[in-house]
């Protein structure tokens, strides 16, 4: 019922596009004179340090690749269409921040249309176009097509209108967005202001936007590219207003893309950064009477019947929400990949850049033994790694439930709810956050375009507003959490990620047994203290809202949100660590392997424990002088993760390509990559800048005339 996705096998439909030619070409006397220094810093290049650095791995990293990316096919296939991309002139992206947006907007329809040209030319799977699209690397309309306006119809549409609608959809003989949000709301889609009104007479329905801050605003893909678009609206029929439902609405002619009457269309401006998201083309629309047959409303969960009678199939009405449960399991998923970009780029950087260390002329030190840098960049490295492994698990949980519901149990949808809500808000936060901090660790280079990482930034953040703010989805991971601690009273075990709260009576009062910083190696202690972490908070914040005087329940929540924001964050940790020890324990081949991720596990748990130390301390789940072991223990794991850095990064299996930065190139050689990136920049195409003659001159001769009279 909320499966998405297609078999792109069945597409036959064939584009065409011509390669791109860079708008940007370096004057002749510009070749040579790079092409001398360029040759000249080559032979400086320190081009042996991560050669160095690979060999000091005390782990198989082809091995570790396949832990990472899943099996061994996932790799093959992985490797495949990176190097397909990577090969492809028209996937070039290195001039992408200093194109203006229209240029980057054509740019996107052309690399769109060129990757389903070889997807269907190479015939392709669904997995492989997947790969490819992600590989291109820059959000556009088809991003909305194939991840929620397909999964729209899939999961909310009836049998019939799936065979009439997906077809179309699967050969881009229409092209669809989702238009949910309002300039007025998003987060709160209840109340969403356009409806659709059924007329009875003409057996359709009246799609209108009565007010400015009805008009759908922000849907990817809506302001230039689509046809069509799945629009919720309130229902209304026989006078009376249901509340919000999906409809199938065409936008624009298939003949020459003009708007249809009564609809108002277009882009809603630049986004932050450059390059970055503005190669989506986010949309405004307001409808004026738009009418739509009847059966364009989104069937599946109710139907309103030729006569008007509204009719509520037997399921949840939570349903409707199943394309963003969809999308925020695969945002959890994206977000590894990011942090794991970010994290390679600085880890490879960290261990070419050299600062300092020498007092009598010899080497200085990479600035990868720092250890303040180790303790910037390690856990973060640990995160990309936990944050792959909880993702796969959500991805388990998500098809498991979609099973389920298929069979009409709809017993796991507040656990999927909870988990992908809740997911999808941490590793966002943290990825964005630390993506930042990738650039800080890269020092002054970080801050150019061509370390990549402002552009990885710019696009990445938004992650943490769309498919849900991250607050709004922790506050409903936090009522969840207060009707289970509610339901412990009544003798109600709690099933899935929230069983560890059936323990109640003995983590309410444990005591962490730990002695040594050793002990802290042990994933029991681990688990325990933040099992009784989470719950002990989660406890705390449902008295206190039941003791909150004699206020509602809402109420009490309200007053108490921030504290049941950090319980909610404090019971997705445990989830994250949680998966991360049950990987370990797997059965994981390749020499050191298993080793390396025992590490990494450990690593992630106890640095959420010391920069959380407040929580675990104040719900007395450990004691300062446990918190200081803790500690110690993870300046000894930085140590042994040290010599592994660099493969643990190569093991990410990124192309140079995708990377997309001179800092993190693989083979370390930065320096001239860097002196080479600065001469592309459309300012260096003449020596002598426009608006010198305007400008600089005036303003210099204007003085030196001033002064020759003094
Ligand atoms: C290069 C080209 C090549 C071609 C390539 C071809 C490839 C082919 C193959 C590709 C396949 C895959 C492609 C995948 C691509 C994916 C990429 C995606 C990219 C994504 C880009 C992002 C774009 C962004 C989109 C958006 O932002 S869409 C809008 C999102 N909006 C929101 O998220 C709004 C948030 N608000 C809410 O969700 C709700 O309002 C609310 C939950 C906050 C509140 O809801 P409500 O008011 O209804 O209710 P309550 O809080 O009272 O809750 C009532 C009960 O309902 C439960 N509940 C709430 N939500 C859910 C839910 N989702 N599921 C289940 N249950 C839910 C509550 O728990 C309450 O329960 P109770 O009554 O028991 O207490
Ligand atoms: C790049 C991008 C792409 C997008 N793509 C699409 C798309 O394709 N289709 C689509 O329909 N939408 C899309 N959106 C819209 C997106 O889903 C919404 O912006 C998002 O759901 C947040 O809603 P909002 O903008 O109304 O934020 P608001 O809810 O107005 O948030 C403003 C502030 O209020 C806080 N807040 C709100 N409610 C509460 C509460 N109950 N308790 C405490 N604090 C609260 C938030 O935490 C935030 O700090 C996109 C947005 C972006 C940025």
């Amino acid at each position: 019922m909320w499966r998405g996705g297609s078999n792109t096998r069945t597409c036959k439909r064939r584009f065409f596009s011509s390669p791109t030619r860079s708008r940007h070409h370096r004057p002749p006397y510009i070749c040579r004179l790079h092409s001398r220094g360029s040759q000249h810093l080559k032979a400086m290049a320190e081009v042996d340090h991560l050669a160095a650095e690979r060999a000091t791995a005390r782990f198989d990293v082809e091995e570790m690749k396949v832990a990472w990316a899943g099996s061994r096919h996932a790799v093959h296939v992985a490797d495949r269409m990176a190097r397909l991309v990577a090969s492809d002139p028209v996937f070039r992206k290195d001039n992408r921040t200093m194109l203006s947006r229209k240029e980057l907007f054509k740019d996107t329809l052309r690399k769109a249309a060129h990757a389903w040209k070889r997807i269907v030319e190479l015939r392709l799977t669904e997995e492989e176009a997947d790969l490819l699209r992600q590989y291109v690397d820059q959000p556009g309309y088809v991003d909305l097509h194939w991840g929620m306006f397909v999964p729209a119809i899939k999961g909310q549409g009836t049998e019939e209108q799936q065979h009439k609608w997906l077809p179309l959809a699967y050969k881009f003989q229409i092209i669809g967005c989702y238009a949910q949000t309002e300039l007025g709301h998003g987060s709160n889609v209840q109340g969403l202001e356009t409806t659709a009104t059924f007329d009875p007479k003409t057996d359709e329905f009246v799609i209108h936007s009565p007010t400015l801050t009805s008009s759908k605003w922000w849907p990817g893909g809506l302001g230039k590219a689509s046809t069509h678009a799945v629009v919720y609206a309130r229902l209304i029929t026989e006078g009376k207003d249901y509340g919000i439902h999906g409809f199938i609405v065409q936008l624009r002619s298939l003949e020459d893309h003009s708007p249809l009457p009564g609809v108002t269309l277009g882009d809603i401006g630049g986004k932050f950064g450059s390059g970055a998201y503005n190669s989506m083309d986010n949309g405004v629309l307001r409808f004026d009477h738009v009418r739509i047959p009847r059966d364009q409303m989104l069937m599946r969960l109710s139907q309103v019947t030729r006569e008007g009678k509204y009719v509520h199939s037997n399921v949840p009405k939570q349903l409707l929400y199943g394309t963003m449960v969809y999308v925020r399991q695969s945002i959890v998923a994206d977000a590894s990949k990011a942090l794991s970009r970010a994290v390679c780029i600085a880890v490879r950087y960290s261990a070419v850049r050299k600062q300092f260390g020498s007092q009598d002329g010899g080497p200085e030190t990479q600035v990868l033994n720092y250890k303040t840098q180790q303790s910037r960049l390690f856990p973060l490295l640990a995160s990309a790694y936990a944050f792959r492994f909880v993702g796969d698990w959500l991805n388990w949980l998500y098809t498991d439930v979609t099973q389920k519901l298929e069979a009409k149990d709809f017993s796991t949808l507040q656990e999927a709810h909870a988990c992908t809500a809740g997911l999808k808000a941490v590793t966002t936060s943290v990825t964005a956050d630390a993506i930042e901090e990738c650039r800080k660790l890269c020092g002054g280079h970080g801050y150019l375009n061509s370390s990549g990482l402002p552009e990885l930034f710019a696009v990445y953040v938004p992650a943490c507003t769309y498919e849900g703010d991250n607050v709004v989805l922790l506050l409903q991971v936090a009522r969840i959490l207060m009707k289970t601690v509610s339901q412990l009273a009544s003798g109600k075990q709690p099933v899935g990620t929230m069983a560890y709260m059936g323990k109640v009576q003995y983590l309410m009062q444990c005591k962490s047994a730990v002695s040594s910083a050793e002990d802290w190696l042990n994933p029991d202690a681990i688990q325990e203290a933040f099992e009784a972490r989470a719950l002990r908070m989660a406890v705390n914040c449902a008295q206190n809202i039941s003791q909150a005087a004699s206020q509602e329940e809402a109420a009490g929540f309200y007053e108490r949100s921030p504290d049941l924001l950090e319980a909610a964050v404090a019971h997705i940790q445990l989830i994250i660590v949680t998966k991360f020890i049950e990987k370990v324990h797997q059965e994981i081949p390749g020499h050191g392997v298993k080793e390396q991720l025992q590490a990494l596990c450990n690593v992630y748990a106890l640095y959420i424990l010391h920069k959380h130390l407040g929580d675990f301390l104040a719900t007395g789940c450990i004691t300062p002088r446990q918190g200081a072991l803790a500690n110690e223990q993870l300046g000894k794991l930085y140590a042994q993760v040290r010599p592994n850095a660099v493969a643990l990064v190569d093991a990410f299996n990124y192309t140079d390509h995708y990377l997309g930065s001179v800092l993190g190139r693989y083979d370390g050689d930065v320096y001239p990559a860097l002196y080479e990136e600065a001469w592309k920049d459309p300012l260096n195409e003449t020596v002598v800048p426009e608006g010198y003659h305007e400008y600089l001159r005036p303003l210099i001769k204007q003085q030196q005339l001033k002064l020759s009279r003094l």
